[in-house]
């Protein structure tokens, strides 16, 4: 499987099943998109402002659900199989991508996976197991989580400073090779620390001493 990436801004996600995944998945798009969950129960669980609808669909009305709420993703999360199958058949109908929590099952297009995620806008960073061990799939997101730290700040310097290089008239493979040295380099990444317009001298100092590498 290759991780692809989607913008769900200004879309709505249907997420059938309140339990503790359901809940998870809804905190995780809502962060994105606009989020229905539609459960007969939530506990007192947290569901990141979704919009929370009480009803248990069966399996020919969640058809009506998702004719109802138009969604980009359908987010199959009770623990009932049978229904379960149902909301992913009827959100492929619908145009509909699926996520099936209960099953990594037959992943044909449309039906999606969702990644483990390490996020420090705007860089993200996905890790799956292809269904076999989510569990390390968590780990490892916390692993890399700590090693992350900087990781949007430096996406925004190394972003400016190749605009600037490029209305400076710089060719290609220059750009590259300056904008690869600042990224490699740890004291731009110490200087992030102090905030972007020091880290921004420090790069500076960085392209400034560049000879010119090759590789
Ligand atoms: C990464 C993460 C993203 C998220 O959900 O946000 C995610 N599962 C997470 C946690 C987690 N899930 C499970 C455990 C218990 C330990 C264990 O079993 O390992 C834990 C750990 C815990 O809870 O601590 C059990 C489990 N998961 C699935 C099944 C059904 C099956 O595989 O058949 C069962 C068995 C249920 C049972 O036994 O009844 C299915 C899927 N879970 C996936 C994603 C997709 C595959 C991703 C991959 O390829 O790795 C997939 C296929 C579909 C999907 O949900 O998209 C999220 C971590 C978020 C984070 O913290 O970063
Ligand atoms: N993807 C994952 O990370 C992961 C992790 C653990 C379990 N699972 C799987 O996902 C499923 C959900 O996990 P859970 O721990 O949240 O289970 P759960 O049993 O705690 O929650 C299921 C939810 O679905 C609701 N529900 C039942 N019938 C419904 C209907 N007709 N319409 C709408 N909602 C309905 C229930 O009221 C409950 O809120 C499990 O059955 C398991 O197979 C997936």
């Amino acid at each position: 499987m290759i991780p692809l990436l989607h913008d769900f801004e200004g879309e709505t996600v249907l997420v059938v099943g309140g339990g503790p995944v359901g809940a998870r998945k809804a905190r995780r798009f809502a962060e994105e998109a606009s989020v229905v969950v539609v459960s007969p129960e939530f506990g007192d669980r947290e569901f990141g402002g979704a919009e929370l609808i009480r009803a248990a669909p069966d399996t020919d009305e969640i058809r009506r659900w998702i004719a109802r709420t138009d969604p980009a993703l359908v987010v199959a999360a009770t623990d009932d199989a049978d229904l379960n199958a149902a909301a992913e058949s009827a959100a492929r109908d619908h145009g509909a991508l699926v996520n099936r929590a209960d099953d990594h099952g037959d992943q044909s297009v449309g039906n999606v996976v969702v990644p483990a995620t390490v996020r420090d806008d705007p860089v993200t960073m996905a890790v799956a197991t292809g269904g076999r061990a989510p569990a390390l799939s968590k780990h490892l997101r916390e692993r890399f989580e700590s090693e992350f730290a900087g990781a949007g700040e430096m996406a925004e310097l190394t972003g400016e400073l190749r605009e600037t290089l490029k209305s400076e008239g710089v060719p290609p493979a220059e750009r590259r090779d300056a904008v690869r040295a600042v990224v490699r380099e740890r004291e731009v990444w110490k200087a992030l620390d102090s905030g972007r317009t020091k880290a921004r001298q420090v790069a500076q100092d960085v392209i400034g001493d560049f000879p010119g590498e090759t590789t």
